[in-house]
């Protein structure tokens, strides 16, 4: 009996590697489609195409100070000590733009930001100045020489007309904002975020508001999950907890195609008596991606396509679920939003202690940055098994340590998943 049991599918599992695995689920995602967001709601979504800039940046020779603006080589014989006096012709607050041009010998009063006028190459700073008035017009003292190009800045010196400003792919974020803003941008082509369903398997499952019960437990993957799939820039559709009932998972898992663009299950996928969503994607085993990744914690992580659309079924744990979520779902999600980087950011760092585990697959091991003498070390949490929920809080980054036959010592250089 023992011997038939270990035999059974459910045991006899492919090992793929983290890498093929993920190109297995990108393989089966799609782009969502288009839409357009106005300005302010833009932040965190991606842009759905390259934006051109529709006219240069500054679009007028700007002022960069308050002052004069001046014909530059009238004020050359200032170097002997010689002052340079020039009437002065218009007065130019900012949005104003001067009728007449500046010619040698005359200046304009000019304010910081406004349209440098025309024939004026320089402005010199009202500090530099001084003023009378010369048969009731008023005049503008220089004692130093102007470079011409002094304060001015040149149309065009930020953007050209025509320039890729911001590309295709890119997270929006405050920079970007204020881009699209100058521009004139008003409604911002993003894809879509997907609709992503979020259910819990577990018959020991409590809600968050309910109080603990004997050999219960409150449900906290689902919240977290919930909490991942919004910083990762997708809608969290929250399907809510089924007891370990294979037929109840079932109907759960077609509600949530039918209505989401990605579902992600917590629980129920190793070996267990009650571990319903292994058997639930064995069922129809043509469309499953993976059941076993050589990879901890989350090695029973389960993926399948059904009905064109992505089933991620993470592991209960919360560590594995926590980490198979950065490493399968994030991605996946990034992706049909159309992103130009899908993965987080792999920093080398040092290690800070001893981690002496060894293993037969990569672990993922949680860590704390800290930034000492210029130099990045990483921290492994002091408790980082599969099943430990509490210092996922502590963990910005997460150590990739190789399969190895021996552990690695403080100092050593090693990988690390840089989270948000
Ligand atoms: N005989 C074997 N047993 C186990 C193996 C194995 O290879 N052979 N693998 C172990 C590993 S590794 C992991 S990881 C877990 C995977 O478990 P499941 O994904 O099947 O998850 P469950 O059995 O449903 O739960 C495991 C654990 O997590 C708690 N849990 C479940 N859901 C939630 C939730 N929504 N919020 C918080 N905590 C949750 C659950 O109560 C269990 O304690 O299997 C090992 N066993
Ligand atoms: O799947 Mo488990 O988390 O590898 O330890
Ligand atoms: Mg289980």
């Amino acid at each position: 009996m023992a011997d038939r049991e270990a035999k059974s599918d459910k045991f006899m599992r492919k090992v793929l590697q983290v890498q093929e695995a993920q190109n297995r689920i990108l393989a089966h995602i799609r782009r969502l489609e288009r839409e357009t967001v106005p300005l302010e709601e833009a932040q965190g979504r991606y842009l759905a195409e390259n934006i051109a800039a529709p006219h240069p940046f500054p679009a007028f020779p700007r002022s960069g100070m308050d002052g004069y603006a001046i014909v530059a080589a009238d004020t050359e014989k200032c170097p002997g000590g010689g002052e340079v006096w020039l009437r002065v012709v218009d007065n130019i607050p900012c949005g104003s733009v001067s009728a007449g041009a500046i010619i040698p010998g005359t200046a304009a009063r000019i304010m910081t930001g406004a349209q440098v006028p025309e024939g004026a190459d320089a402005v010199v700073m009202l500090e530099m100045t001084e003023t009378r008035e010369v048969d009731g017009v008023p005049c503008v003292g220089i004692r130093k020489p102007i470079a011409s190009g002094a304060n001015v800045t040149p149309v065009g010196l930020e953007v050209s007309q025509g320039e890729t400003v911001l590309a295709a792919g890119r997270k929006l974020a405050a920079g970007d904002i204020a881009v699209l803003a100058a521009f004139g941008i008003a409604e911002v082509p993003v894809l879509r975020r997907p609709k992503v369903g979020v259910f819990a398997t577990g018959t020991e499952l409590l809600d968050v508001k309910e109080p603990l019960q004997p050999g219960r437990i409150r449900n906290s993957n689902s919240p977290m999950l919930q909490a991942l799939v919004r910083e990762a820039g997708g809608e969290p559709v929250m399907l809510g907890t089924i007891p370990d009932v294979l037929d109840l998972a079932r109907s759960k898992l077609q509600t949530a195609l039918e209505t989401c663009d990605l579902v992600i299950t917590t629980g129920g996928v190793s070996v267990g008596d009650y571990d319903i969503m292994g058997d639930l994607v064995r069922e129809e085993a043509g469309d499953m991606l993976f059941n076993k990744i050589a990879m901890r914690p989350g090695s029973v992580t389960t993926a399948a396509v059904r009905g064109g659309k992505v089933l991620l079924a993470l592991s209960g744990n919360p560590g594995a679920c926590y980490v198979g979520f950065q490493l399968f779902a994030r991605p996946a999600i990034a992706s049909m939003q159309g992103a130009a980087e899908l993965f987080l950011p792999e920093w080398t760092v040092i290690l800070g202690v001893d981690y002496p585990k060894i293993n037969n697959f990569t672990r993922f091991v949680r860590a704390r940055l800290e930034l000492r003498d210029g130099s990045v070390y990483a921290y492994p949490a002091a408790i980082d098994a599969s099943s430990v929920m509490v210092t996922i809080k502590d963990s910005d980054c997460l150590i990739i340590v190789p399969p190895e036959e021996r552990g690695l010592a403080a100092g050593a250089k090693v990988r690390a998943i840089k989270l948000l």
